[in-house]
Order: C-alpha cells, then structure tokens, then sequence
C-alpha cells in the first residue's frame, strides 16, 4: 500500500496538509512519477496526482504500463467507494463507465505542466526518461540562468501591463521558475505582479484575458458550490483569498475582473510567506457590477447584471450565495482552511468578518491586515520621533474598513500599553470622511463601524481644518481618493510638528494620497512618509529620502504561515498585534539610520518567518493552536516550511 505523496506544504515534517483525500493500492511499485487520471462527468475527474515513489526507477513501469494500470486501485476516499480499475471491462451499453487512464506525467504534456515543466534546465537523463528527446532544444541551462533570461526579457517591456502579462503567462508555463523569479527579484516585480500595476491589470482584465486562473463563483452557480469547489484540481488547500470585486483597491467595483485581485495575494503568499502554490485557492464571488463601463464592455468578463449586494432587495441572494460559499469551504476542506477576505465594499467587509469570524479561520486583509502593518510602521516611527503611542494623536482621512480597522488596532494597542481603558484609548484617534470630522452630533447618521469615533467636537468639514483643529503628530490617508493631502494640508502638519508622521495608503499608486515626493518637498524634509504603493527615493535638498510602504503584503504572507503551521482555529486581534510588533522588531538600526521605518522586501521571507512564529506563539498562548505538540523554535520550524521553488530533479 503506498499512499499519494503530493508535495506537500509541509515537506518532510510529516504534521500538515500533506495527508491526501485520496488513497491509491499499487500491488506493484509505481513509476517515479505517474499521473493518475480520471476522466468524465462524475466528481473524480481531473484528479492528476503525481505520485513518487522513491526506489524505482521510471524505466520499469515504462516498459510493463500494462501492469501498473492493473495494479493501481484509485480508491478515492473521498466517494468511501472501494474501486476496481476494471470494473468499466465488464460494463455493459448502458452501464456508464468512467474512462480512468495512468499516465506517465512525460513528453509534450509535461512541458506544458507548470507545475513540472523546467523548460530547458531538463538535463539529458530527464530528457531520455520523461520522452522530452526532439521537443527541446539541446541546450540545457540552469534555473539561475533562466531566471537571468526572464528578467531580461521582463526589462524590456516599458509598459507595466506587458510585464505583468509576462509575470502571468510565466506562471501558467513554469511555476517554479515563476517563485524564484519572484523571490529573487522581489523589490523590483513587487509592483508587477502585485500594486500598483495588478490595479490596471483588474481594470482590463476581460481585455487582456487569455487563460482563466483562479475559480470564479457568480450566481448562475448558485446551489452548486460545493460541486464547484470539487472542479479545483488540487484538494489540500490550506489559504482562500475571496473577493466581491466591489472595492478593488481604491479603484472600486471591477466586478469579476477583481480576479486579479486573489491571484496576486496568492502568488505573495508564496514568494513571501513560503505557502505552496497547490495549497492556494483565489476566489471571486460574481454578483454582478455597478460599473456601467464594464456592463457595457463587450470583452467583460463577468455576469452583465447589477449587483446583488448586501443591502435591501438584493440582501438574501448576496447573503444566501456567501453562505453557501462558506459553508462549502469548511465542508470541503475542514476547519483549518483560512479565509482571507480582500476588497469587499465596507457594508458587507465588517458583517461578513463579524458573521464568520467565530465559526471560520478567517480575517479581512483591508481591515487587520493593514491596521497591523500600519501599527508596525508607527511604533517603528516613534523610535524617531519619541514618545509613546498614547503621547501621540493621530487623524485619519477615510473612515471605511482601513481607516476605522489601524484606528481601532492603535487603540488596543494604548490601551494594552497603558492599561487605559479602549474608550479612552479611542479618543486620541479621529476619523474625517467624506462629510467631514466624525463627531458626536452625527451619530444618528453613522454607518456602525464609524459610530466608536464620533467624538465630542464641534463639526468641521474640511481636512485642512481638522487638522489645525485637532493638532495631529500623525495623519493617515485611507480615503481611497488621490491626491487629497494637498500642499496646504501637508504643510499645517509641518507647521505643527517638528516630524510629522504621514502616512498615504490608498492604492494603487493613482489613489494615494499623496506623493512621496510632494510629502517631502511641503514638509522641507521632515515628514517620516509611508505609502500604500511603492514610490521611487527622493532626493530634496541634496538628500535622498526613502519612502517606507505600508502594505499589508508585509503582514498577511507570515500571518497566514502561522495560522498554518500553528493549525489554528481561529484569528484572534492579538495575533495581529503580535504580527505587528514582530515586523517592527524586523526594523534594525541600519534601517532607521536611512530613514526608513519598514524593513526593506528583500529581507521579506526572513520577517515573514519571525511573523509566522510570533503568530503561532500566540495561537498556542490563547489555546487556539491544533499542531501538537508546540515546535521548540518557531523561527526555525517557519523557515522549514517554506516552500522552495528550486527546481526537483525527476529520476
Ligand atoms: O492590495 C494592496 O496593495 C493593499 C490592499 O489590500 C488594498 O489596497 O486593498
Ligand atoms: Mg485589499
């Protein structure tokens, strides 16, 4: 009896998502790495599985394929069916029959399996053993030197648009070779695959659609989601990121062109947190679009009707499909399965993170993932500037999932550090929006995640005046809106600070803000600056200003890790406080000595591994940890888990 070993996120430890649905009875030794094949309409098709087998050499099953047809029972205990592969020889006309094949993962298919194919670092032996002889070209190169070759051909795109397109196709060829480009390259493909650019990619994605990846739920598949789920090849699936598309970036409803969305998180899942890419599940729930451009777009790609969204007439069927969605996930794959929702509108993110959050594994990036890489960044800044947080006050423009999510983490966290009550705590922090300061006498009006910042204060408008009103060391732009931290404002930050802390998140770049050049001009060189999406140093005055971005991309890869490897249960608020402090912990002197107030993204699996191990710390602290028994070092354990995308070589 020899199980399926599919490469598994937790290689080699023998404790995680490495334990298949799937058992298969081989009489004979298998091949070295045969694909296992059910066609037809029945729930087990499309289970290819590589299975490995350690001693036996690809030659001998190769030469008796007959026989290890025979020998293979496929006994998916998924169905608790008992199988015999001949059972379709002494079928019948009318009996259906399910047309299982064995086939050796080899040849033309192979090279276009991205999650086998080496492309040209197959080396001779490989090339006779897997039938690649004819199909490549002689030369055989290395994984560097292909990694070499792809960046060049990456830089000479000018347009982000055709780099990102290359990004994608390169993952659907070659998906280790698509990691290592990725991780090796970190700093500069960042805002390829990920911000800024991923935000245009969304826009035009029915445009510049070629293959489908991800699963797209709408509501035409309604009442099937569970079958759904059972279309996605891989089964172990240890992260989800679902989006709505209705806030996509601060670019707003995109629909089912969010996809983009997911696929991004999920690739920085791997590249930064070390999560297998089999493990990785993006989902974009379609209800429809508000976007009239795209409604009337003929190359969208989503359901051309308006929104069924979590208010009024629509409630029930947006609702009813996001349950069945949930519950289809826990169902198939367990309650370890962590959900990451990401850029739902404000009306539905706080509900639904309320709704599941205390029967799933789930969190809201846009909500804590942010709030903990923004309070990072702050207690990385007070090192600079001095005090403590609860020294300091801090106005926010947006008051929507980013904005009320860093305010209500920053008052955890003074009340935490200061034993003050979080009412109190909460009266350092203000919140204007679009109608200007949250304030007691608009109560009444207030959506419920703004109510706990309506303040005693008199009503003021304009985000210059609250700022001269209320005399901020700290301004934080979750607005979504580009370019509303005018000159004016900016400059009566410095007027009132010697450092002004000032923080532009909104994505993608087009949305921030402000720039980071403008911070630094207005404020003659003394604003600490952050930014959602990545901008260039700058140089003012003879010298050179590194702007931190404070993207949650440093929080959600290492968080995610933990939960993993820790099998917690549930997201508590303090693992994103412990997210928190261990990346600021991540930020050495070196860092602070230019400037910056985050450690650079080069450095990123290491911090993502201390994130991952002060997370799994506190899930065991809090009992919420499944893993027994606890690792001794966690650090250790992370960086053990993580995925490696160097090339396997095949016997
Ligand atoms: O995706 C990003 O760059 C950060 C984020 O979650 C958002 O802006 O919604
Ligand atoms: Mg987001």
């Amino acid at each position: 009896m020899i199980s399926l070993h599919r490469s598994c996120f937790l290689n080699n430890t023998g404790i995680s998502g490495s334990s298949s649905p799937f058992s298969y009875k081989l009489k004979k030794l298998p091949p070295a790495s045969v694909k296992v094949t059910a066609l037809g309409p029945n729930r087990d098709r499309n289970s290819s599985v590589l299975i490995e087998n350690n001693n036996n050499p690809l030659k001998e099953i190769k030469e008796d394929a007959t026989a290890s047809v025979a020998d293979v029972d496929p006994n998916p205990t998924v169905t608790g069916e008992d199988r015999d592969l001949y059972y379709d020889a002494a079928a019948t006309d009318d009996q259906l029959v399910t047309p299982w094949s064995l086939s050796v993962a080899s040849g033309y298919s192979l090279l276009r399996d991205p999650h086998h194919n080496k492309g040209l670092a197959f080396n001779e032996k490989e090339r006779d053993s897997y039938y690649l002889r004819g199909l490549l070209p002689p030369t055989v190169i290395s994984q560097e030197l292909q990694v070499k070759k792809m960046m060049c051909s990456i830089r000479q795109y000018q347009v982000p648009l055709q780099k990102y397109m290359a990004m994608m196709d390169l993952q659907e060829l070659n998906e280790r070779l698509f990691y290592k480009l990725l991780i090796d390259n970190v700093e500069e493909l960042l805002p390829v695959v990920y911000t800024p650019t991923v935000g245009e990619a969304c826009q035009k994605y029915g445009s510049i659609f070629r293959r489908p990846q991800g699963l797209f739920i709408s509501l035409k598949e309604k009442g099937k989601i569970h079958e759904v789920l059972r279309n996605w090849p891989q089964r172990d699936i240890q992260v989800i990121v679902v989006t709505d598309g209705e806030r996509i970036l601060g670019l707003g409803d995109l629909g089912c062109q969010g996809m983009g969305i997911p696929i991004g998180k999920l690739s920085l899942y791997t590249a930064l947190g070390g999560v297998r890419p089999s493990a990785c599940l993006p989902v974009t729930i379609d209800v429809g679009t508000n976007n009239e451009q795209l409604l009337n777009d003929e190359f969208y790609i989503g359901l051309r009707r308006r929104r069924a969204t979590g208010q009024a007439r629509n409630l029930i069927e947006y609702a009813e499909l996001m349950h069945e969605f949930m519950s289809a996930v826990k169902q198939n794959y367990g309650e370890k399965v962590l959900i990451q929702f990401e850029d739902f509108a404000n009306h539905n993110a706080f509900d639904l993170l309320a709704k599941y959050g205390t029967t799933h594994l789930v969190f809201n990036d846009d909500i804590q993932g942010t709030a903990s890489v923004v309070l990072a960044g702050l207690v990385a800044a007070l090192k600079v500037v001095g005090g403590t947080l609860a020294d300091h006050r801090f106005l926010f423009l947006g008051a929507g999932e980013a904005g009320t999510g860093i305010a209500e983490l920053i008052a955890l966290e003074i009340s935490k550090q200061t034993n003050m009550p979080l009412e109190e705590a909460r009266k350092k922090i203000s919140l204007v929006d679009s109608k200007g300061l949250i304030v007691k006498s608009r109560i009444d009006s207030l959506q419920h995640f703004k109510k706990p910042w309506a303040h005693d204060h008199e009503p003021i408008k304009k985000l210059v005046d609250a700022v001269n009103g209320i005399k901020p060391t700290v301004l934080i732009g979750t607005s979504g809106v580009g370019r509303t931290f005018t000159k004016e404002v900016v400059e009566a930050m410095a007027a009132l600070n010697e450092k002004p802390i000032i923080f532009s998140l909104s994505n993608p770049t087009s949305q921030s803000e402000c720039t980071a050049e403008e911070a630094y001009t207005w404020s003659q060189g003394r604003a600490i600056f952050a930014s959602g999406s990545p901008f260039d140093p700058v140089e003012y005055k003879g010298r050179v200003f590194v702007p931190g971005q404070a993207n949650n991309a440093y929080i959600f890869p290492g968080l995610g890790l933990g939960l993993i490897m820790s099998g917690a249960i549930r997201v508590h608020d303090d693992m994103l406080l412990a997210a928190s402090e261990a990346l600021a912990a991540q930020v050495t002197q070196e860092n602070f000595d230019k400037g910056l107030i985050y450690p650079p993204f080069r450095n990123i699996r290491k911090i993502s591994a201390h994130i991952a191990a002060s997370v799994a710390a506190k899930a065991y602290e809090l009992g919420l940890a499944t893993r027994q028994p606890q690792p001794k070092d966690l650090v250790k354990y992370a960086e053990h888990c993580m995925y490696n995308p160097a090339y396997q070589s095949y016997r």
